[in-house]
């Protein structure tokens, strides 16, 4: 595909009146099948913090009583009960643990799984718009953060917060001029926590971004790793790299910094509070108005509320950043799908493929360009080939995206075999029309697994077939001949070898409808004579539009169709093109020289 000078892609931004608690809020969709697993383990946590708040009103007892008394053996029991407390504390909050654990990993998992599928229901325009780094840091950092969210930060979001009320009552009730003394500093608190809520999840969400992108360049300079090596250009890909982690250095320090701000408030307040109530304790207790057992719970009570107090900093900043995370998840999930055509699919007829005033542009074109195809009439008749030729960028590959709806046509109509293809489902259409482009893109699969994604159905003989078609015998003297795995994109093989299995995967199905982009470009002489061979029996039966840049890959076809401006300029047989269309002749005289195609030409023609 020639190169695309549109600007590169921007994730969106997020919009200004967001919500945390309802951006949280949408993952109850999630949660929802595990909410009887969180409510067990809040309760654990609930009865894990009650223990601990019932711990300062023994020592009070122990201090008025066997203490004030000198009653050591009274003092036993009491102990005994504070022991208990602690192990049914850690008990309790080792059960909140192991209670989600599994039920977390499983909502991870569905989350991811969800993201995957959506991303493989988007149409190429989404993906052509969304940087590759973007996606993979949703799938991965964002579910993680989301995991942990459920985890930690919730439950405690909610226990603290219960914790703390029933530590403020329990102070009040033990004295409530102390009680006052301490819970003042709550009300600047909710004010500075809620400005730091507001300016915290935009950081959150600049940093996710950021690493977004620095993902994108971590995946370009890893998957062009000969290209940066062959022209030395690792270190301008490792200034660019260091630049991107700059910008999330930065935004990280500026997160840490706000947190650290808050932090200082949130512990500070609380210890001045303290200090007061302490003053003030150590007075009443002087003027016979408090009992020191009395004074020792409610410090100890106060000090019990510090965990959920100062608690409060990383459980906002984590759900700020776990609530971001949301956005981004389903800034994915919400994003339309092409509709599925639910007519039933009726048999093609003998109509071939036919595009009439078929028009098209991308949609990140730039506004006051005109459209790529401005109104395409072409007509490929049943078992025809037509090779489509035309100058570099004219359109042609953007022209075969369209008959598998790679992208939906803006105007027009195509037909396959007489049928509508914006009316057929798309996995009928994809059964219909199989494509091998000009870039041969493999997975890390064996070689069986990558030709059989052509037809998955299709048995050892066909699967036979379609490699001999694409003169790919090479794949039995691979070590493990079929069930070599081929490395990721196919690296461990030559262009020419990943080029003829994606023919072979193309072919493998016999499909109705053959979508071929410049198929034997990178293929040596007489490999592509081979192929040629095969592929004219594959050709013949079935109807085909193959991108041709080349002479050789032009005799393959029973007509030739000319792009240029975004029309089709002319349709004829090779040699009527030659003689009636000087735009075919430039184009081809300018790959090989006419003199050699035409030498060619008649050399195959007697040959057949
Ligand atoms: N995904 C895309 N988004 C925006 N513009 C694109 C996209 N893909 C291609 N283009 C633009 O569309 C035009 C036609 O590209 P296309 O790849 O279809 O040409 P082509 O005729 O196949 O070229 P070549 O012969 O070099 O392969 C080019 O100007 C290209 O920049």
């Amino acid at each position: 595909m020639a190169e695309n000078d549109a600007p590169p892609p921007q994730p969106p931004t997020p919009e200004p009146t967001r919500s945390t608690v309802r951006s949280l809020l949408r993952l109850w969709t999630y949660a929802r099948p595990i909410r009887w697993y969180m409510t067990a383990a809040i309760i654990a946590a609930l009865l894990a913090s009650g223990a601990v708040l019932v711990v300062p009103l023994v020592l009070g007892r122990i201090v008025d009583g066997p203490i004030g008394h000198h009653d050591s053996a009274a003092l036993w029991p009491l102990v005994g009960l504070l022991l208990l407390l602690g192990l049914a504390e850690a008990g309790l909050f080792g059960l909140r643990r192991v209670l989600v654990a599994r039920p977390l990993a499983r909502v991870e998992a569905a989350m991811r799984r969800d993201l995957y599928a959506k991303l493989q229901r988007l149409p190429v325009a989404f993906h052509d718009r969304w940087p590759s780094g973007q996606l993979l840091s949703r799938a991965t950092s964002d579910m993680y953060t989301l995991r942990l969210f459920l985890a930690f930060p919730l439950v405690f979001l909610i226990v603290n917060s219960l914790m703390f009320l029933g530590g403020s009552v329990l102070m009040l009730a033990l004295d409530w001029r102390l009680g006052l003394i301490t819970l003042v500093p709550a009300i600047p608190l909710v004010l500075i926590c809620t400005r730091f809520e507001t300016g915290y999840s935009a950081a959150a969400r600049t940093a996710q971004d950021q690493n977004g992108d620095l993902a994108t360049v971590l995946e370009e300079s890893v998957l062009g790793i000969r290209i940066l090596k062959s022209f030395g250009r690792q270190r301008t890909m490792a200034r660019h790299f260091r630049e991107q982690a700059d910008l999330l250095r930065t935004t990280e320090i500026r997160k840490s910094f706000m947190l650290a701000d808050l932090w200082a408030v949130i512990v500070g307040l609380p210890e001045l509070a303290l200090g007061a109530a302490l003053a003030t304790g150590a007075v009443l207790v002087a003027h016979d108005e408090l009992s020191v057992g009395t004074l020792v719970a409610f410090l100890s009570t106060a000090l019990a509320l510090r965990w959920p107090v100062e608690s409060l900093g990383w459980l906002l900043a984590y759900s700020n950043e776990a609530s971001t995370a949301a956005d981004r998840f389903f800034d994915v999930m919400d994003t339309p799908e092409e509709p599925e055509p639910t007519a039933a699919a009726h048999r093609t007829d003998g109509d071939g493929i036919r595009l009439r005033d078929v028009r098209f542009r991308y949609p990140d074109a730039p506004a006051d360009s005109p459209d790529l195809l401005r109104g395409i009439d072409l007509h490929i008749r049943r078992g025809e080939t037509m090779a489509l030729v035309g100058a570099t960028g004219s359109g042609k590959t953007t022209l075969t995206a369209l008959l598998p709806r790679l992208y939906d046509t803006t105007g027009g109509t195509i037909t396959l075999g007489g049928q509508d293809i914006a009316r057929l489902p798309l996995s009928r259409l994809r059964e219909l029309v199989a494509v091998a482009f000009e870039d041969p893109t493999l997975f890390s699969a064996t070689v069986r697994e990558n030709v059989l994604m052509g037809a998955p159905e299709a048995g050892p003989a066909a699967l036979e077939r379609a490699l001999a078609t694409a003169q790919a015998g090479f794949v039995h003297q691979l070590p493990q001949g079929l069930d070599t795995e081929v490395g990721e994109q196919g690296q461990s093989l030559s262009g020419g070898q990943r080029q003829r299995l994606a023919l072979a995967r193309a072919v493998v199905g016999d499909p109705e409808f053959l979508v071929l982009d410049d198929p034997l470009s990178a293929l040596d002489v007489h490999t592509e004579a081979l192929v040629e061979q095969a592929l004219r029996e594959v050709l013949a039966g079935t109807t085909a539009l193959v991108v041709a840049h080349r002479p050789s890959t032009v005799l393959l076809a029973d007509r030739v169709a000319v792009l240029a401006e975004g029309r089709i300029l002319a349709v004829g047989t090779h040699q009527e093109l030659l003689d009636g269309c000087p735009a075919y002749r430039e184009l081809m005289s300018g790959e090989s020289g006419l003199d050699d195609l035409e030498k060619n030409v008649l050399e195959r023609s007697s040959a057949r």
